[in-house]
């Protein structure tokens, strides 16, 4: 569990902190600035998002964020850490909802995501918005890499004309193997099928796992894979080791450890603008390409 690993706190302190400090900023971001909320993209009650920075130019670049929590809790509207930064910036700000297990299968979540890319992918192409960045936090960047494992999916955006808006990826404290799960209580919960399990799992222990991915579409994709020091050490090694596939996958991988930092104030630092990751985001965003 990545709550054991902070140096701040111990694990229910650092979780309690963490949902509060979540809670409290998403209020405050709601209170300040022009937004949408519950926007349907599926059928079900959380196949919702929520757009800020709605005053912002129409072709503004968006940030599409996918939360984490283990595919089982937390929501969008515990997702707003990541949004005043972003748009002090000139960034539009999505924030996506999505069912969780064991309400539905993880391949449902999945194709939830994907539903979502799609619709967001469209918006920004109606609005002239030429650049989408995907982020994902925890199991959120487990979620926003599936996208890229998926060559049925990226045929079906890229014959739409949407791939090439899609410029990056930013995973966040990720989770990129199943079968170091299976022996913790989430198990039960996700209730993976042998084939769930083998296909989403993008950083196999045994390198030579890994099938050769020939995706030449996602040749301009940029991809930032980061976690924080004090985060698990499996988690640390599993975005090494998602980092090294990607380099066979996507011309621009970048890797980022940072230093003192755990699995959630990877993320409480985004609403600070001298943080590294809040300064590489930010540009990444803001530089044409
Ligand atoms: N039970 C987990 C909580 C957790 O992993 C988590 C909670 C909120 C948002 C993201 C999380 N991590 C991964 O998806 C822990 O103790 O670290």
């Amino acid at each position: 569990m990545p709550s054991c690993w902070s140096k701040r706190y111990e694990s229910t302190e650092l979780l309690e902190k963490y949902f509060k400090l979540a809670e409290d900023t998403t209020k405050e971001v709601r209170n300040s600035t022009e937004h949408e909320l519950n926007i349907s993209y599926g059928s079900s009650e959380r196949t919702k998002y929520d757009i800020y920075g709605t005053n912002l130019p129409k072709n503004a670049p968006i940030f599409l964020f996918i939360h984490g929590g283990y595919w089982k809790e937390f929501s969008k509207d515990l997702s707003g850490l990541v949004v005043p930064n972003l748009i002090a910036h000139g960034i539009k700000v999505v924030v996506g909802g999505y069912d969780l297990c064991p309400n539905v299968r993880l391949t449902e979540i999945i194709n939830q995501i994907k539903l979502l890319t799609e619709k967001i992918l469209t918006m920004a192409r109606l609005s002239g918005s030429q650049c989408v960045w995907i982020g994902g936090h925890s199991a959120g960047a487990h979620l926003a890499a599936a996208l890229i494992h998926d060559q049925n999916w990226l045929d079906l955006i890229a014959s739409h004309g949407l791939l090439t808006l899609l410029k990056g990826l930013v995973l966040i404290g990720g989770i990129y193997a199943i079968e170091p799960l299976l022996g913790t209580s989430l198990k039960d919960c996700l209730n993976l099928s042998p084939d769930e399990i083998k296909s989403y799992t993008f950083a196999p222990f045994n390198e030579s796992d890994v099938t050769e991915d020939n995706f030449i579409a996602l040749r301009d994709l940029k991809v930032i894979v980061t976690v924080g020091e004090c985060d698990s050490p499996i988690f640390i090694e599993e975005s090494r080791r998602y980092s090294r596939r990607l380099i066979k996958l996507v011309d621009n991988v970048e890797f980022l450890f940072l230093r003192g930092i755990d699995h959630f104030d990877i993320i409480e630092n985004l609403t600070n603008k001298e943080y590294h990751l809040s300064k590489v985001l930010i540009k990444n965003l803001t530089t044409r390409n």
